[in-house]
């Protein structure tokens, strides 16, 4: 029996395609059963209609408040009665209500070494603050933005000679290994919440979780 996701995206879906993929190649026992987004422009919405995915467009601009499209957002997941909610590049800051309702079954992945640089455009805030090294990080959704339990780490050098958008390309290439992985985690039951903690294997998860490395696959 797979697993019923649904995954939230506001941009390219490289992050949803890495979950089509490892799912189509029997590596994820997963099913998305709808991708959403709140842009009828995000490109992940095509790769979810190339994989045969539901997909559905919630523009937060239709709706008068950050409640309002929440209520709506928590209705239409609703309706799929996932196990899990992945955000994939999702960019809407979700209310205390929405992020309570999904506690322990809700992940995202954020683009820094967590918790260095919550929020927006990290990669140039990282090379700015001349940081040696950055990265990615999987971690369960809180009501507080960025701060929920990590579950996974990955990191890449900064070079001298990096811009933004190398980094940026350096970091999404570690996001693709490590976002399924922790999916895989939380789909097999190894992967679990407890009290605002993660667990991996009923163990409590290091502050900033796993420090992913080629063994850990
Ligand atoms: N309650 C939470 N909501 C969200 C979390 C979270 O941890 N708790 N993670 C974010 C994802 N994210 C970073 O990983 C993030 C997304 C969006 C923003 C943001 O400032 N959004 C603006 C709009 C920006 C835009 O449209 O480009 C906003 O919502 O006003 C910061 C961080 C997902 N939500
Ligand atoms: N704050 C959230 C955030 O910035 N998330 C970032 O959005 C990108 C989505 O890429 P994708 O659409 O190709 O998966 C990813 O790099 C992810 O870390």
């Amino acid at each position: 029996m797979s697993y019923p996701i649904v995954v939230l995206i506001s941009g390219s879906g490289s992050n949803l395609q890495a979950l089509i993929d490892q799912s189509l190649q029997g590596q994820l026992n997963i099913d998305i059963c709808a991708v959403i987004s709140n842009k009828a422009e995000a490109y992940g919405l095509e790769r979810a209609k190339l994989a045969g995915i539901p997909t559905h467009t919630l523009s937060h601009k239709s709706f008068d408040s950050r409640e309002a499209f929440d209520a709506e957002l928590q209705a239409l997941i609703d309706q799929y009665q996932p196990k899990l909610v992945v955000l994939a590049g999702f960019m809407r800051i979700l209310t205390e209500t929405f992020a309570k309702h999904y506690e322990g079954r809700m992940l995202n992945i954020h683009p820094s070494l967590l918790p260095k640089y919550k929020g927006l455009n990290t990669h140039q805030r990282a090379i700015d603050a001349n940081e040696k090294e950055h990265g990615v990080s999987v971690h369960f959704v809180s009501p507080e933005l960025d701060a929920g339990a990590v579950i996974l780490q990955a990191s890449t050098e900064i070079t001298s000679e990096e811009t933004a958008d190398t980094l940026a390309t350096k970091v999404h290439a570690l996001e693709h290994i490590i976002y399924p992985l922790a999916v895989k985690w939380f789909s097999e039951e190894r992967l679990t919440f407890h009290d605002g903690n993660a667990f991996l294997d009923k163990k409590p998860l290091p502050v900033n979780g796993v420090l992913y490395q080629e063994t850990l696959t």
